[in-house]
């Protein structure tokens, strides 16, 4: 069913850097979560405290009730196995075929038999779609397809949480439509919690259930995608928006009278009630059942869209 993360006054420094501070959200169980925000934010960096592989000044992330900020080594070795993260390039093994980079966690970290292995491994091979490409080695096959068996191996030791650092960088915008659409059919197949760092705007509004957004060293928001999508936070509208003008600069050194000036000059700067028509949210594919969290989902939605149009 997914474990629910819970991150309280999260801040993190790198000798005089702070990269963000007093961040404090909760992932719940099974669900979508994207986290936004301009380069350099500290995105990557969040993913990897998450999973211990970073320590925080202050703070607690709590995972399946145990704060790992606090665990010893040994213990957070055990948290560890109920992640499954896939890195930017899939993290693959550049001299080993894809059937051993895949079955590789599984023989690092159980005493399956051969037999067991291989039928894992061959099932979750299925599940992204690279049944046949056994035998490939990494630099024989496309970035998608990289993708997507870094995706399988991180899918082999049954994760209950999988963060995803930038699934879609380097790939075209049909391969990253593919991608996103496996994405959403694995959430609805194996329930497991899901955090997605993105730059890609079109599918932070398709996919996710929730939506965070750092910047200047804050979490500027976290909440479902609707009440993001539909925010007249200036921060949030400009980085859903992909404009120039706004509160984000190409240094982040835009002051006050600057970020004023340039909102007045925007078409819409306060878009009316009812004007801002929420992007459907891509459904899993036919045969796959809907999780029940899709039913509540979808009146909340309406019920949104309902009281814009009475609001205007
Ligand atoms: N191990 C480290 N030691 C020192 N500084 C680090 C370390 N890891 C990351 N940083 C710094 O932390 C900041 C945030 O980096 P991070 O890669 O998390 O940003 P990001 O939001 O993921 O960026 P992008 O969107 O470009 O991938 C950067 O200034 C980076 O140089």
């Amino acid at each position: 069913m997914g474990v629910e993360i819970c991150v309280e006054g999260l801040t993190k420094s790198f000798g005089h850097q702070v990269i963000w501070q007093d961040v404090s959200l909760t992932l719940p169980a099974g669900e979508v979560s994207v986290m936004l925000g301009p380069s350099g934010t500290g995105k990557s960096v969040f993913l990897k405290t998450l999973v211990g592989l970073l320590k925080p000044d202050r703070g607690s992330v709590t995972v399946a009730g145990r704060d790992i900020t606090k665990l010893r080594e040994h213990d957070l070795y055990e948290v560890r196995k109920l992640f499954g993260v896939l890195f930017q390039d899939g993290a693959l093994f550049g001299s080993m075929n894809l059937y051993d980079n895949i079955a590789f966690p599984l023989h690092e970290h159980t005493r399956k038999s051969e037999s067991e292995i291989r039928r894992i491994v061959l099932e979750k091979m299925e599940m992204v779609g690279l049944l046949g490409a056994e035998a490939k080695l990494p630099g024989e096959i496309s970035g998608g397809m990289r993708k997507r068996a870094g995706l399988a191996r991180a899918l082999v030791l049954d994760p209950e949480i999988i963060l995803f650092d930038e699934p879609d960088s380097g790939l075209d915008p049909v391969r990253v439509a593919y991608l996103n659409q496996l994405i959403v059919d694995l959430n609805a197949q194996i329930d497991a919690t899901f955090l997605i760092v993105t730059h890609d705007i079109a599918s932070a509004r398709q996919v996710p259930d929730n939506i965070g957004l750092l910047f200047r060293r804050e979490l500027v928001m976290f909440g479902p995608r609707e009440q993001l999508l539909t925010s007249d936070e200036p921060v949030v509208r400009q980085f859903l928006n992909g404009r120039m003008q706004g509160p984000i600069g190409m240094a982040e050194e835009k002051d006050a009278a600057q970020v004023e000036q340039e909102l007045a000059q925007i078409q819409e700067p306060t878009s009316p009630p009812g004007s801002r028509p929420l992007t459907p949210r891509l459904l899993p594919g036919p045969g796959i059942t809907r999780p029940p969290r899709w039913e509540a989902i979808a009146t909340r939605e309406a019920e949104l869209q309902r009281k814009e149009v009475a609001d205007a």
